[in-house]
């Protein structure tokens, strides 16, 4: 048996007056998807339990049959893993956004797409000038964190600790994702609890020092937002994962353009096959990653596609790129690999986005995703396609998403 999971990040969302009152997913010609609606069977499930993060981080784990409650330490450790970057008893990772904030509002949680390059220099003064100069003057705490560049604006901050200087940071320690402060104050949003003042310190410093750096000035000549700070969020210690393969016997592989999804899939034992044009943006390459995505059936017995468009346009409050990215999704994704499936005998198909992102308030938010299998064993219910109103309309319900991977494989 062969199986496909797809994500579309954060596609699920609320009816728009703009679309006549439809949603998105009600709005986008998807014909594959409408397809494989009739052949199979729609639900609805929650991955976003109420007292944790509305968040990708959570979402995922869930979706992928782990529950939250027992697995979830914070998002930056799952990020660390995709660098390869173990954690220790005493050590903790945080995410580290470059953000750009105006008149102490969240202009921008992206920086304006800051390139890897340019953030890593970022990164490398701060490690200089914030954390190397306080450690050579004494500071013990400040020799022990590390910042490192990922893609884009999305980095970490590593502590290193041992039994006599760890982690000053607990699960009491909150913090706030800033793509959920988009055109908000953050003023009442910095991190606070246990080991907080050492971040807030760090979000603080980082002003001054970037205003001045030669990045943000060539940035802004080229009419593009610097990045003003560093927003510190997401943290955690060491997760313990137990691989897909103890959990459900057969093996899998990951295709994605972000770091989460690639740390998930380390996690949990999978390889990540990397896609050349793959950007985890409204550019990205569709067509390459449909096609990595059948020649990957080939070789494993689960394979998953995410695809973090749609949560970006979402984010970003424009329900026309959603659409767009939804369509392609459609045709270059999951039309493909319906067609490769057909030939490989038994196979399932899964189709569910994370969370729901709604275009209206450009966040995440807690609530139930519509989602679609179809397949071997699985019968057609009277659905002729896949959104958050019919998959409603279907009656059926996981109110643990963790449940469903337990659903599609061993049905
Ligand atoms: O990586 C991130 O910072 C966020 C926003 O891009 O991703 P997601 O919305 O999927 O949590």
């Amino acid at each position: 048996m062969k199986y496909v999971i797809i994500i579309p990040d954060g596609c699920a969302d609320e009816p728009i007056e703009a679309l006549g009152g439809r949603t998105p997913l009600q709005a986008a010609h998807l014909p594959a998807l409408d397809r494989l609606a009739s052949q199979g069977s729609l639900a609805l499930a929650n991955n976003t339990p109420a007292h944790l993060p509305a968040g990708s981080e959570v979402a995922n784990l869930c979706l992928l049959g782990y529950d939250p409650d027992v697995y979830f330490t914070g998002r930056a450790p799952l990020e660390a893993a995709a660098q390869g970057i173990t954690l220790g008893e005493h050590d903790w990772a945080v995410r580290c956004n470059l953000v750009t904030i105006e008149d102490q509002t969240m202009v921008d949680f992206t920086a304006d797409h800051i390139s890897s390059e340019e953030g890593a220099e970022l990164l490398r003064a701060a490690q200089a000038e914030l954390l190397a100069k306080a450690a050579a003057a004494g500071d013990v705490m400040a020799s022990r964190f590390e910042f490192v560049p990922g893609v884009s604006y999305r980095n970490l901050l590593i502590y290193r600790g041992d039994a006599s200087t760890p982690a000053p940071f607990s699960s009491d320690t909150r913090s706030q994702a800033p793509h959920d402060l988009t055109d908000l104050s953050v003023a009442n949003d910095f991190p606070r609890g246990p080991g907080s003042e050492w971040l807030v310190r760090l979000m603080s410093e980082s002003e001054e020092l970037f205003a001045s750096h030669p990045v943000n000035q060539k940035r802004i000549a080229e009419g593009k937002r610097p990045a003003t700070h560093l927003w510190l969020w997401g943290l955690g210690g060491a997760p313990q994962l137990p691989s897909f393969h103890q959990r459900y016997g057969i093996n899998g592989a990951m295709i994605t353009a972000v770091d989460l999804l690639r740390g998930i899939a380390a996690l949990v034992g999978w390889p990540r096959i990397e896609v050349a044009g793959a950007t985890g943006y409204l550019d990205t390459d569709y067509e390459a990653k449909g096609r990595a995505a059948v020649e990957a059936l080939e070789q494993y017995d689960v394979v998953c596609v995410h695809i973090e468009a749609p949560d970006e346009a979402s984010h970003e409050g424009r329900h026309d790129e959603k659409i767009k990215a939804l369509q392609s999704i459609d045709k270059s994704i999951v039309a493909p690999l319906c067609e490769a499936l057909a030939k490989h005998g038994d196979y399932r198909i899964l189709v569910t986005p994370d969370h729901p992102t709604f275009c209206s308030t450009k966040k995440h938010t807690h609530g139930m995703v519509p989602l679609l299998m179809a397949g071997t064993g699985i019968d057609a219910d009277s659905q002729t396609s896949y959104d958050e109103i019919t998959a409603e309309a279907s009656g059926r319900r996981f109110d643990h998403g963790w449940d469903l991977m337990d659903a599609f494989i061993k049905l």
